[in-house]
């Protein structure tokens, strides 16, 4: 304590204040400084890790990330199309499914895996991707994007459409119907973006790299593809895996009847547009598409997108919407049909569970 009678001198006080307030600005910007030199590592953290890493605060247009999926879609196309060209696939087994089916990766997975990835990270840096294939941090290749959005988007998205870059995931497939792709049966190969915000599919990107068609779609937004004008719901033509089946076919004719039509296809992507009014030649087309067995998110999450844009569903066979955030798989098989009553099939199909169908 400062002894009695000592007198405090205004310079001495005012000297004080200002070595006080020194030390404190030295502090402050030494913490402005560290934040600021975050933000210019945005970029490369997030292209390691987490979308944490950027910055808190960021905001991404819809409309732009749809022009960029677009684009992801068919340039990882041309690589998936290259590859299948040239016949040197390097096919291989990343593992088996859980049902004991060989999980093939090949050449063109893995280079359109690369395209598809760099550019969509290099243009939103700070969203988080999850893709199938594994990204080689070490083989990086930036590719830029024009910050030039298609007229047909323009046309049927008027306005942006912004939300935080915190509550986008985006999911890449750089090839799906790989097992299809492997032997040679290329209608059933595509290319597919999701943009999922909070979990709920929102864009979805459908790219057919041999026959160079697109379909997309935004949720409240707009699309260039459509439902068909009719559907049977009595008697419904049902596509279905052909790879990956498990007890599918059962399943569809004990809930519709032996009169229905099963359509074995490969590739999620193209089953979901064998629902939609496309003009692909190659195209089948179907009434309900069903799935039985485990599948993975980025899988789905394309065709989830465009058919609830279009007023469709896609759902677990017991009816609950997906959530693309979280785990990459889920296990309740899937049900996706457009103009019908959606909770209607799903009341006529069998709980799996019981019946020893899954
Ligand atoms: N039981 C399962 N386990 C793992 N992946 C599965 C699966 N059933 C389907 N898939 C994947 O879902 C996609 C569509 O399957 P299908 O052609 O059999 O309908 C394929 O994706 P990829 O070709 O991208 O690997 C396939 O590998
Ligand atoms: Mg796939």
């Amino acid at each position: 304590m400062a002894p009695m009678g000592i007198r405090l001198s205004p310079l001495g006080v005012a000297v004080f204040c200002l070595l006080g307030l020194g030390v404190l600005y030295h502090l402050y910007s030494g913490f402005l400084a560290g934040r600021f030199s975050l933000f210019g590592l945005g970029t490369e953290l997030g292209a390691a890790g987490p979308a944490a890493a950027a910055d808190a605060g960021a905001v991404v247009d819809l409309r732009e990330m749809l022009a960029v999926s677009v684009l992801a879609a068919v340039r990882g196309g041309d690589e998936v199309r290259r590859v299948r060209e040239s016949n040197v696939l390097h096919e291989k087994s990343k593992g088996k499914t859980r049902e004991g089916a060989d999980d093939k990766m090949t050449s063109g997975d893995v280079l359109s895996n690369r395209k598809m990835f760099y550019l969509l990270k290099t243009a939103f840096p700070s969203v988080q991707i999850n893709t199938e294939e594994h990204v080689d941090a070490t083989d990086k290749e930036v590719i830029l994007w024009d910050h030039k959005i298609p007229e047909d988007i323009l046309k049927e998205i008027t306005t942006p459409k912004e939300v935080p870059a915190e509550s986008v995931t985006v999911w890449i497939d750089p090839l799906d119907a790989t097992q299809e792709y492997t032997e040679d049966l290329r209608k059933y190969v595509t290319t597919m973006v999701c943009v999922a915000v909070n979990g709920k599919p929102v864009l979805g990107v459908i790219h057919k790299p041999f026959s160079e068609y697109t379909a997309w779609a935004m949720v409240d937004g707009g699309s260039n593809v459509k439902a068909r004008s009719s559907y049977n719901e009595k008697i419904p033509r049902i596509i279905v895996s052909r790879s990956h089946s498990g007890m599918v076919k059962q399943v569809a004719l004990q809930t519709f009847g032996n009169q229905t039509t099963i359509i074995p296809a490969g590739g999620a992507g193209y089953k979901v547009l064998a629902l939609l009014d496309v003009p692909d030649k190659s195209q089948e087309k179907a009434d309900l598409y069903i799935h039985v067995t485990y599948i993975k998110k980025w899988d789905i999450c394309a065709g989830n997108a465009i058919l609830k844009a279009l007023g469709g569903h896609m759902t677990t066979l017991n009816g609950e919407e997906i959530s693309y955030i979280g785990s990459d798989g889920i296990e309740g098989g899937l049900l996706a049909s457009i103009r019908m009553n959606h909770q209607a099939l799903v009341r006529k199909l069998p709980d799996l569970e019981k019946t020893g169908h899954k």
